[in-house]
């Protein structure tokens, strides 16, 4: 703000805002902000949510914009360290890394952690997009980049927008909702260039069974909607999927582009 005098009259510019003689108002902007106190309603209030909502996004997108090629992997929060399970976890985070894959997770304990801990000391990135839980939780200790979210669906476009390929590997409810999101998605075309990797054909074949006997038989899936997702057992054929499922769409998708540049057929 500057106050200047122009022969007798008084001038105040704020900011982009020219005021002049009795114009010119008793406080400044600055005092207004930082002196008042008020009511606080508006804080509890949905447009203000929706601020903070598009803070989350600005602040996801800013961190996750520049990530190299990256996968997501879900899995259970509740796994130990020393199971299998577990095990597996660090072996998935492990060859994605070696692969050149960043790898995202969900940032929590359990596999989370397990495959972060595999990418960092494969020497990866790894990365975590944790969310505000009603009880007390940090990020793991294997990540290099992380982010702690409110709200979900937030923190769920992150995923989806950020990485080339889901993995998932056992877990519950939390899992099972990354996963059936993931098969939305790709079922409705809303993402059209990633693979939907399970790891564990032991613990996916019941639900496997369930899809095949309950959705498919009663036709409230397509036959083809069996092959969105791929069931693998060892890590490394999680990385081959993805490789050879990022060939296929890339060749489907020139030859789509090829015949759309062709014109219709005479
Ligand atoms: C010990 C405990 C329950 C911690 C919860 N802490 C969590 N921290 C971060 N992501 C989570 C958490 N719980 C569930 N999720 C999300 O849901 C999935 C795991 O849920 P679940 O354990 O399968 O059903 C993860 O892939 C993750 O994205």
């Amino acid at each position: 703000m500057t106050e200047e005098a122009h022969g007798k009259e008084q001038v105040r510019n704020a900011g982009p805002l020219t005021y002049r003689g009795e114009s010119i108002p008793g406080t400044t902007t600055d005092q207004r902000l930082l002196d008042r106190r008020g009511p606080t309603d508006w804080v509890h209030t949905d447009p203000w949510r929706v601020l903070r909502i598009q803070s989350e996004f600005v602040e996801g997108f800013g961190l996750l914009s520049e990530l190299p090629s990256a996968v997501s992997v879900f899995g259970s929060a509740r796994i130990k360290p020393g199971t299998r399970y577990y095990e597996l976890g660090v072996e998935v985070g492990a060859k994605l890394a070696e692969a050149g894959y960043a790898t995202i997770t969900g940032g929590g304990p359990g596999m989370m952690e397990a495959v972060n801990k595999g990418a960092k000391e494969a020497g990866g990135l790894s990365v975590g997009l944790g969310i505000e839980l009603p009880f007390e939780q940090s990020l793991n200790p294997y990540i290099d980049m992380g982010m702690t979210f409110r709200y979900f669906f937030v923190r769920k476009t992150m995923f989806v927008k950020y990485s080339q390929a889901f993995v998932v590997l056992p877990g519950g409810f939390g899992t099972l909702d990354e996963l059936f999101e993931a098969a939305t998605l790709v079922q409705t075309n809303k993402v059209t260039r990633f693979p939907v990797v399970l790891v564990g054909s032991e613990f996916w074949a019941g639900m496997e069974r369930w899809v095949r006997e309950s959705l498919l038989e009663n036709e409230l899936i397509k036959p083809h909607d069996m092959d969105l997702v791929r069931v693998v057992d060892d890590p490394a054929e999680v990385v081959e999927t993805i490789k050879k499922a990022h060939i296929d769409i890339a060749r489907k998708q020139n030859e789509r582009e090829r015949a759309e540049s062709a014109g219709p057929e005479q």
